[in-house]
């Protein structure tokens, strides 16, 4: 008997190329067939510096922050033309549509971010009113309730045009994802790792997400087996500590209104037989700042945990510093 051909949707940039590669080499490893299709999404178009973006996709729904980096590759999805998409998990909306699921969530990488400097090796080094490329809300809100002196640059691009406007001398120093530059092995520039309570990592970062249609019960359709083929081989890649982590990080954002332009981290870990789940809300400015770190005994469900320090961070104000967002 064949089994199908599993196609992989993927971004084109080098960093969705790597990650949908080493998904498809997993998925070898367990004796598939695999294909990657590179999709451009309206995130991607929007780095080219003369592309006027849209009020509006062509199905009309409004081109909001986000998923600017998913549409289309849901769109293949839903058609059909894909059976798997590899995304960046911080990425993914915390709402995905019904018929799809997050079949699987493999081993996360560094969830930190990292610092990018040659002339000073950290953040405490740079001079007075330093400049810092970086177009995050949250990167931006938490440098400057460590340095309020310091200055940004808009940085928009994959992680090489990033280093490129960089070492072109456009800013001082940069803050990125460990897992894209640690993936990529552009780490020859990080001298600085933040911790989770100075710069509290995005929900889901470092963690993939693979998406696929939901397996429905064989009477549902002509692709039915198709899409139960899928989901089972996806979902073997998942691993359980990662999948709670980010879920309780993920119920934590969608409690406090979701998206990734939130000036919002959550970090879960366990540590022994205990979950610590970091999260922080951070006024545009840098100077208020909602921090909690709340210890649960494993057995707690992510949910529960990201339900508790959501309400936690609205009883420290959380609400009131994220609506001073623009
Ligand atoms: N928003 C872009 C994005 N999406 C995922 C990563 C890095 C990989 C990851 O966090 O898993 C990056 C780059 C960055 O934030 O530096």
């Amino acid at each position: 008997m064949t089994t199908p051909t599993i196609r992989i949707g993927s971004r084109g940039s080098e960093l969705a190329l790597w990650q949908a590669n080493h998904i498809a080499a997993l998925l070898r490893d367990k004796g598939h067939t695999v294909e990657i299709e590179v999709i451009r999404t309206i995130g991607d178009r929007m780095q080219d510096p003369n592309f006027v973006a849209p009020r509006t996709y062509a199905d009309g729904t409004p081109i909001d922050g986000k998923g600017i980096f998913i549409k289309e590759i849901e769109e293949a999805l839903a058609a059909g033309r894909i059976d798997l998409a590899v995304h960046s998990l911080k990425d993914l909306p915390t709402e995905l549509e019904s018929r799809f699921t997050l079949a699987a969530i493999p081993t996360r990488v560094d969830a930190r971010d990292a610092f990018i400097c040659e002339e000073h090796w950290g953040l405490h080094m740079l001079p007075m009113g330093a400049k810092i490329g970086t177009t995050s809300p949250r990167r931006q809100a938490m440098l400057l309730a460590l340095r309020p002196d310091l200055e940004f640059v808009a940085m928009r691009g994959n992680i090489d045009t990033r280093l490129r406007k960089w070492s072109e001398g456009q800013c001082d120093a940069l803050v990125l994802a460990s897992a894209g530059l640690d993936r990529l092995g552009r780490t020859e520039h990080v001298h600085q790792r933040f911790s989770v309570d100075e710069i509290t990592p995005a929900p889901g970062q470092g963690a993939l997400g693979l998406e696929t249609r939901k397996p429905y019960p064989a009477a549902a359709g002509p692709d039915a087996e198709r899409d139960a083929f899928v989901y089972d081989a996806v979902r073997s890649l998942n691993d359980p500590a990662t999948e709670f982590a980010v879920s309780a990080e993920r119920t934590v954002l969608a409690a406090l209104g979701g998206g990734c332009q939130l000036p919002l981290g959550a970090f879960c870990h366990r540590v022994d037989d205990h979950y610590h789940l970091h999260a922080m809300v951070v006024a545009p400015d840098g100077e208020q700042v909602a921090h909690v770190l709340r210890k649960a005994p494993v057995g707690i469900a992510a949910i529960d945990l990201g339900h508790a320090v959501a309400e936690e961070l609205k009883a420290l104000g959380a609400i009131e510093l994220l609506s001073q967002t623009a």
